[in-house]
C-alpha cells in the first residue's frame, strides 16, 4: 500500500452518518490520505500493511480529528465599519431604525464603492487567516455591498482571488438583492431589474459566482422581488438561497422551498407551516448565533420544529460588519448550544456535513470518509464536545486541506 501521508493513534469524529456512533465516532483510530483524497480511515488494529519508510506518519496521541470546518454564510469582502451604529443601537435605536434611516447596509456600501480591489482583498485576507486559523477549510463569501454592477464584480472578483491565494476554499455567492441601492430608493422595482439583467449575465460572464442570495424582508426585498431574482438566477443554472424570516415572517421559506432553495438563513421568525415546506424540499436551516447575539434578537429559531421535521441544522458565522462583525466560527459552535441549545454534536454537524449540504458540496467534503476530499483538523481536545464548551484557547493543531498539510 502506497500513501502520502498517514495519521496513526487518534480518535476521529467522521461525521458521517453511516458510522453509528456520536460524532460518527472511530476512536483509536488512523487515516491515510493519497493525492488529495482519503484513501483509507479506520480502526487502528485494521490499518493495512503499508511502507513505512517511505510514508511520512504522525502520531495523534489519541487526540481527535474531524473534517475541516465549513463556514457557510458569511459577508466577509467589506471595508470600513460600522461601530458608529453600535453606539447608536446603545442608545436605543435599532437595527431596522438605522436601515430605514439610510445608514446599516447602505453605509457599508458607500465604503466598498470607494475601496479598490487591493484594499478589499486585504481587509478580506484577514479575516479569512482568522477563520483558518480554527481549522475552517471551506468557506462561503456573499457580495451585497456594491449595490451597482461594477462593485458587485469587484466583490466577487476578491471572493474568487482569495480562494486562489489562499489554501481555504471559498464558495462565492452573488447577493445584489441585498438591499435596495439608495439611487432606487423610490424605484426598487427598477433595482430589480437592474439585478436582473445587468449585474447576473455580468456575474455569469466572468464566472464570479457559485450561488444566489437575496434578503427577503420587510427592509429589504419582498416576495415578488424575490422570486423574480431567484428564477432568473434558476434559468441561468446557478443553485439559490435566502436570507429569510430574520425580523419578520413574509413567507420567505415557503418561496425558498417551493424553488428548491439549498437553504434558508437566520430563520428566527419561521413557523412550522415553513419548517415542513422546507424539511420537503431537502432546503437546509442556516442558524447565525452571532447576529442573533449581537443584534440581542429575542425571538429563538424553531429548533425543536426543525428537529422534529429533520431539517438539517447549519451552524455559520455571518461575518459582516452590521450584524455580526465576529470572525470566529468556533465562538459559533459555543452560542449556537448557549443562545439555542444545539447539542454540541448538533452544532459540529453544523459546520460539516449539513454546512456542506447548503452549499451543494456534500459529495466532496463536510464528513471524513473514503474518497472524499482530504480536508481535516487534528484538535488538541479529549471529546468533540470540548469545540462547543470552551473558547478563548485554540485547541486547533494541524490543518490537513486537499491532503497537504498547511503550516500556519
Ligand atoms: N440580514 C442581512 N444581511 C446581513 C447583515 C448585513 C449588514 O447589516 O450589513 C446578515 O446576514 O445579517
Ligand atoms: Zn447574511
Amino acid at each position: 500500500m502506497s500513501w502520502d501521508h498517514v495519521w496513526i493513534d487518534v480518535n476521529i469524529a467522521t461525521m458521517d452518518s453511516k458510522v453509528a456512533a456520536p460524532y460518527g465516532a472511530i476512536t483509536n483510530a488512523a487515516i491515510a490520505v493519497k493525492n488529495g483524497q482519503i484513501a483509507w480511515l479506520g480502526p487502528r488494529s485494521e490499518l493495512p500493511d503499508f511502507d513505512v519508510l517511505a510514508t511520512p506518519v504522525y502520531r495523534g496521541y489519541q487526540k481527535w480529528l474531524t473534517p475541516g470546518l465549513i463556514d457557510a454564510h458569511t459577508h466577509l469582502v467589506y471595508a470600513g465599519n460600522r461601530a458608529n451604529e453600535f453606539e447608536m443601537r446603545l442608545q436605543g435605536a435599532s437595527y431596522q431604525d438605522i436601515a430605514n434611516a439610510g445608514g446599516g447596509i447602505i453605509s457599508t456600501v458607500k465604503a466598498c464603492r470607494e475601496a479598490d480591489e487591493a484594499e478589499l482583498f486585504n481587509l478580506a485576507r484577514k479575516r479569512l487567516n482568522a477563520l483558518a486559523k480554527e481549522g475552517v477549510t471551506t468557506v462561503e463569501i456573499k457580495s451585497g455591498y456594491g449595490l451597482d454592477t461594477a462593485t458587485e464584480l469587484k466583490m466577487l472578483r476578491v471572493a474568487r482571488e482569495l480562494g486562489k491565494h489562499h489554501h481555504v476554499e471559498v464558495q462565492t455567492t452573488f447577493l445584489g438583492a441585498h438591499a435596495i441601492a439608495a439611487e432606487y430608493k423610490h424605484n426598487p422595482d427598477a433595482y430589480v431589474d437592474l439585478v436582473i439583467n445587468d449585474m447576473l449575465p455580468a456575474v455569469m460572464k466572468e464566472n464570479l459566482a457559485d450561488a444566489v442570495d437575496v434578503f427577503c424582508e420587510g427592509i429589504a426585498f419582498n416576495l415578488e422581488q424575490t422570486e423574480r431574482v431567484l428564477q432568473a438566477a434558476k434559468r441561468a443554472g446557478l443553485p439559490i438561497k435566502l436570507h429569510a424570516e430574520q425580523l419578520s415572517n413574509i413567507g420567505a421559506s415557503e418561496l425558498a422551498a417551493k424553488l428548491g432553495a439549498l437553504s434558508v438563513d437566520h430563520i428566527e421568525f419561521l413557523d412550522e407551516a415553513g419548517v415542513k415546506a422546507i424539511s420537503q424540499s431537502g432546503t437546509c436551516a442556516v442558524l447565525l448565533p452571532g447576529a442573533f447575539y449581537f443584534l440581542r434578537e429575542t425571538k429563538l429559531p424553531p429548533i425543536d420544529l426543525l428537529r422534529q421535521y429533520q431539517v438539517p441544522m447549519v451552524i455559520a458565522s455571518d461575518i459582516n460588519p452590521g450584524s455580526s462583525p465576529i470572525c470566529s466560527t468556533l465562538l459559533m459552535l459555543n452560542m449556537a448550544c448557549t443562545l439555542f441549545r444545539l447539542t454540541p454534536e448538533e452544532a459540529l454537524k453544523g459546520v460539516t456535513i449539513n454546512a456542506a449540504k447548503a452549499l451543494g458540496i456534500e459529495h466532496k467534503v463536510g464528513s471524513l470518509a473514503i474518497g472524499k476530499q482530504a480536508d481535516f483538523c487534528l484538535w488538541d481536545i479529549h471529546s468533540p464536545a470540548e469545540l462547543a464548551y470552551a473558547y478563548g484557547v485554540n485547541p486547533c493543531e494541524q490543518v490537513i486541506k486537499s491532503g497537504r498539510i498547511i503550516q500556519q
